[in-house]
C-alpha cells in the first residue's frame, strides 16, 4: 500500500517519497507565545501530532521540529501592558503551551527552536541573501527583493500582479516601511532597532529578525537544506510559507520541501477562530468542560484539509464518540480475564482497512470509522455477557479485535491505559484538601514566595493532581 498526500504546491494527491528511505524531515510552524492557546492552535498541533505518529507506526523515523516565536510586536505590546519583558511573556506562554499539549496527549517534538535562540543562523542567512542580491539593506532594516524571485507565488498560486501590496494579513507593516523598501512586496527580513525594544547586534545595525526568515533559519538549522514535509495551517500559505520559500530557495538553490501540507481552519459562525478577532475559546477552558480526548476526536472526525465549525452540537457528538470508543477499550479490562484473553495479536484485516482508509491523504475520519465499528461490536458484546453469560462471538475474535482497537487508539494518540479510561480513581486526596493546598500556594505566590508556590504544585502534581493557572489569577485543577 502506499502512502499519498496532497501537495498544496503541486495541487494534487502523490505518492509519499521521502529524501532519504524510512526517514521523514518534518518542520511545523508553531506558536506565537503571546496568550494561551485556543482550539484553533489544538487543530494544527493535533493533526499534525497525528500524522507524525502515523508515520511512526508506518515505519518511518521522524524527526519532528517545530518552533516557537519568541520576539513579536504582540508579545511586545503585551510585555508593555503587563510592565515586564518579551522573554516573560514567551516563558510564560511556553509553559502553558507545554502544560495544555501534555493534557491532549500531543508528544514532543524533537526540538523547539526559538528565534531568540536562532540569531546566528538568521543572521547569516539574511547576509547571504544580501551577498546574492535577493536582499537590501534600507536605513537600518534589510528587506527581501520579491521579484528578484521568479519562482515567488508558485505555492499559494498568486501572482505579483494580482496581489495588492499589503492586504494580505499579517504583513508586519511597520509604518516607516513603506518609504524604505524599493518595492511595495517587498517585505522585512530584519527589522532596525525601534527605541525601548530587545534588540540584536548584526551587520545592519541593532535590531530584530522579521516573522519569516527565522523558520527559514531553523529548518535549514535543525533539519537541512530541503525537508520532506512542511507543514502548518492553510492561513500559513500567503505570505509566509510563500516567503519561506523565496528565502530558502534563493540562499540554497535547493528545494525547501518536497511536501507542503496545510490544515484548514477552526471556524466560529464562519469566520477564522482567532486572539484578534476575540471569538475564540481557549484549551484550558474547552478542557474544564470536555475530556481532551474528545477534543482529539473532534479534531479527527474531520478531514485535516477541510474548515471545521466549533459548536456546541460538534463537541458534543465528539464527546459521544469518545465514550463508545471507550466502552470498547473497557471490555477488554473488565472481561478480558473471565474470557480468557492471552497475548495475541490485532486483526490484520482490521488494521489493513484503517491503513488503507488513512494512507490516503491521511484520511483518519475514514480510518476511526474502523474504531468505532470495533467499540460497538465490543459493547454490545459486553452487554451480552453480561445478560446471558457468554458472547456471542468467539473469546478469541473479540480479543482480537479489542487488541486492533488498543493498538490504532495509540496510533491516533488516543488514551488506552486501563487506569486512564476507567472511570476516575480516587487518590486519596478529597477535593477540600486539593483546594485547601491551591488557596496555599496563592497565599505563597502573593508573598513572592515563589519557592513554596511550586513545592506545593509539585507536592499535588506528586499526587496526580494538575494545576492550570488560567487567566485572571484563578487556579483550576484536574487529576492528571
Ligand atoms: N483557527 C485556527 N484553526 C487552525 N489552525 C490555526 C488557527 N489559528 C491559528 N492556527 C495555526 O496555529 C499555528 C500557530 O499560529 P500563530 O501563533 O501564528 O497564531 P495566529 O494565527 O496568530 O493566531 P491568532 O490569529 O489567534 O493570533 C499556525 O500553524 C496557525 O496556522
Ligand atoms: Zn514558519
Amino acid at each position: 500500500m502506499t502512502l499519498t498526500v496532497y501537495n498544496t504546491l503541486t495541487r494534487k494527491k502523490e505518492p509519499f517519497i521521502t529524501i532519504e528511505t524510512g526517514k521523514v524531515r518534518m518542520y511545523c510552524c508553531g506558536i506565537t507565545v503571546y496568550d494561551y492557546c485556543h482550539l484553533g492552535h489544538a487543530r494544527t498541533c493535533i493533526v499534525w501530532d497525528v500524522v507524525r505518529r502515523y508515520l511512526q507506526w508506518r515505519g518511518y523515523e521522524v524527526k519532528y521540529i517545530q518552533n516557537f516565536t519568541d520576539i513579536d510586536d504582540k508579545i511586545l505590546n503585551r510585555a508593555r501592558k503587563e510592565e515586564t519583558t518579551m522573554e516573560a511573556i514567551s516563558e510564560r506562554f511556553i509553559e502553558a503551551y507545554f502544560e495544555d499539549m501534555e493534557r491532549l496527549k500531543v508528544k514532543r517534538a524533537d526540538a523547539y527552536p526559538r528565534a531568540t535562540h536562532s540569531l546566528d543562523g538568521i543572521k547569516r542567512l539574511v547576509a547571504e541573501l544580501e551577498e546574492k542580491g535577493y536582499a537590501y539593506g534600507s536605513d537600518g532594516d534589510v528587506y527581501y527583493s520579491v521579484r528578484r524571485f521568479k519562482d515567488y507565488g508558485k505555492l499559494s498560486g498568486r501572482k505579483l500582479e494580482d496581489l495588492q501590496a499589503g492586504a494580505s494579513g499579517r504583513v508586519d507593516l511597520a509604518d516607516t516601511e513603506p518609504i524604505k523598501k524599493k518595492d511595495p512586496f517587498d517585505f522585512a527580513v530584519w527589522k532596525g532597532a525601534k527605541p525601548g525594544e530587545p534588540a540584536w547586534e548584526s551587520p545592519w545595525g541593532k535590531g530584530r529578525p522579521g516573522w519569516h526568515i527565522e523558520c527559514s533559519a531553523m529548518v535549514r538549522e535543525r533539519l537541512g537544506e530541503t525537508i520532506d514535509l512542511h507543514v502548518g495551517g492553510s492561513d500559513l500559505i500567503f505570505p509566509h510559507h510563500e516567503n519561506e520559500i523565496a528565502q530558502s530557495e534563493a540562499a540554497t538553490g535547493q528545494p525547501l520541501a518536497r511536501y507542503w501540507l496545510h490544515n484548514g481552519m477552526v471556524k466560529v459562525g464562519g469566520e477564522k477562530m482567532s486572539k484578534s478577532l476575540g471569538n475564540f475559546t481557549t484549551i484550558r477552558d474547552l478542557l474544564a468542560k470536555i475530556d481532551p480526548m474528545a477534543v482529539r476526536l473532534f479534531i479527527l472526525q474531520a478531514h485535516y484539509r477541510k474548515p471545521v465549525d466549533f459548536t456546541d452540537e460538534a463537541l458534543e457528538a465528539a464527546t459521544n464518540g469518545w465514550h463508545t470508543i471507550k466502552e470498547g477499550l473497557l471490555f477488554g479490562y473488565e472481561y478480558g480475564a473471565k474470557l480468557g484473553f492471552t497475548v495475541c495479536s490485532s486483526s490484520e484485516t482490521l488494521t489493513q482497512r484503517f491503513q488503507e482508509a488513512v494512507d490516503d491523504d491521511f484520511n483518519f475520519a475514514e480510518g476511526l470509522a474502523v474504531l468505532f465499528e470495533i467499540a460497538k461490536e465490543l459493547r454490545k458484546e459486553g452487554n451480552i455477557l453480561v445478560h446471558q453469560g457468554q458472547t456471542e462471538t468467539a473469546p478469541k475474535i473479540l480479543e482480537e479485535q479489542w487488541v486492533t482497537l488498543v493498538d490504532l487508539c495509540q496510533v491516533l494518540g488516543l488514551k488506552t491505559d486501563s487506569n486512564e479510561v476507567k472511570e476516575e480513581v480516587s487518590n486519596g486526596l478529597s477535593d477540600e484538601d486539593i483546594e485547601g493546598l491551591i488557596e496555599q500556594r496563592k497565599m505563597a505566590r502573593k508573598n513572592k514566595n515563589y519557592a513554596e508556590g511550586d513545592r506545593l504544585r509539585d507536592e499535588l502534581k506528586e499526587q496526580g493532581i494538575i494545576l492550570v493557572d488560567q487567566p485572571g489569577g484563578v487556579t483550576t485543577w484536574h487529576r492528571g
